[in-house]
């Protein structure tokens, strides 16, 4: 196992987890990622993967395969859910706010085609051309002005159906820790015998580690990325935050209590 990290200090106590999967369909043959523009609620007007709650009782895989369903359409088999890692994200703004514990999936079958729910409104970005998160926002497909009106317009351009006809994925319109792990995750997909590359921004040393757990602490601050105006939100403002790779996740204890409990020796990137 190895760390690549900005400093992260030890949660001061033990903080509950609240679960959430997080899945993104991967078209490989056809060099595309499918990600939704979350139309309402927690994150509106931001681009994801798609994946909510675990509910009580249900296992994290069943969580997945039946948020993916509900809010793209998709419905895909355990067997085709592919684990990648976990994101847990954790506010400073106070010390009871629980940790968010993402489980991220990909797949690259499934049955049925993408359509648009209440929720979210899937939209298909190219794979090779999204491989650093600097790479430029798409402006022909997606009108900036659509956080709030986007069930009805026309905002997002589905029919770019062609190999070369989809963008980059627009790391600016997600949420900001995105831009460190997707990236290294679809170079990883995009060439599976090279280790996962170094992002200008990470150092990675051990990139062949088969899962990724990314813990972010986040300041607060205003979220001016998706709305003009921008709000404050907790959940924005990436503070100390620490990347590893390991070939094996921690058990469910483990990854609850002492994970970020005690962290790992550091290393400055
Ligand atoms: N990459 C990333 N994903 C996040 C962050 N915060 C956050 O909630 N997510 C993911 C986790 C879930 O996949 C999704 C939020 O799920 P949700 O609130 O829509 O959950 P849900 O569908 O169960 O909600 P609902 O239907 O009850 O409203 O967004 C973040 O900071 N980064």
């Amino acid at each position: 196992m190895a760390t690549t990290t900005d400093a992260i200090s030890p949660s001061p106590r033990i903080k509950q987890h609240k679960q959430y999967t997080l899945v993104i369909p991967l078209d490989l043959h056809h060099d595309r990622v499918l990600l939704g523009y979350k139309l309402r609620g927690f994150g509106q007007g931001k681009f994801n993967g798609f994946g909510g709650k675990i509910e009580p009782n249900e296992t994290v895989i069943a969580a997945a395969i039946r948020e993916l369903h509900e809010e793209s359409g998709l419905l895909c088999k355990e067997s085709d859910m592919i684990r990648r890692g976990v994101l847990l994200l954790e506010t400073v703004a106070d010390e009871v706010s629980p940790i968010l514990e993402i489980h991220v999936f990909t797949v690259d079958r499934w049955d049925g085609t993408e359509i648009v729910t209440d929720e979210m409104k899937p939209a298909w970005f190219s794979l090779s051309k999204s491989l650093t998160p600097t790479a430029e926002p798409p402006t022909s497909n997606v009108d900036s002005s659509s956080s709030t009106t986007a069930t009805t317009s026309t905002a997002l351009d589905l029919t770019a159906d062609t190999d070369t006809g989809h963008p980059a994925i627009p790391y600016h319109r997600m949420w900001e820790e995105s831009r460190i792990w997707l990236p290294l995750l679809l170079r990883s997909v995009s060439n599976p015998d090279a280790s996962a590359l170094p992002t200008p921004s990470v150092t990675v040393e051990n990139a062949g580690g088969k899962y990724f757990i990314h813990h972010v602490q986040f300041v607060g601050g205003t979220d001016s990325d998706v709305t003009a105006d921008g709000e404050y939100s907790v959940w924005h403002g990436m503070g100390n935050r620490r990347l590893d790779f390991m070939d094996e996740l921690p058990g469910d204890w483990e990854l609850r209590h002492s994970y970020v409990r005690n962290p790992m020796p550091l290393q400055k990137s």
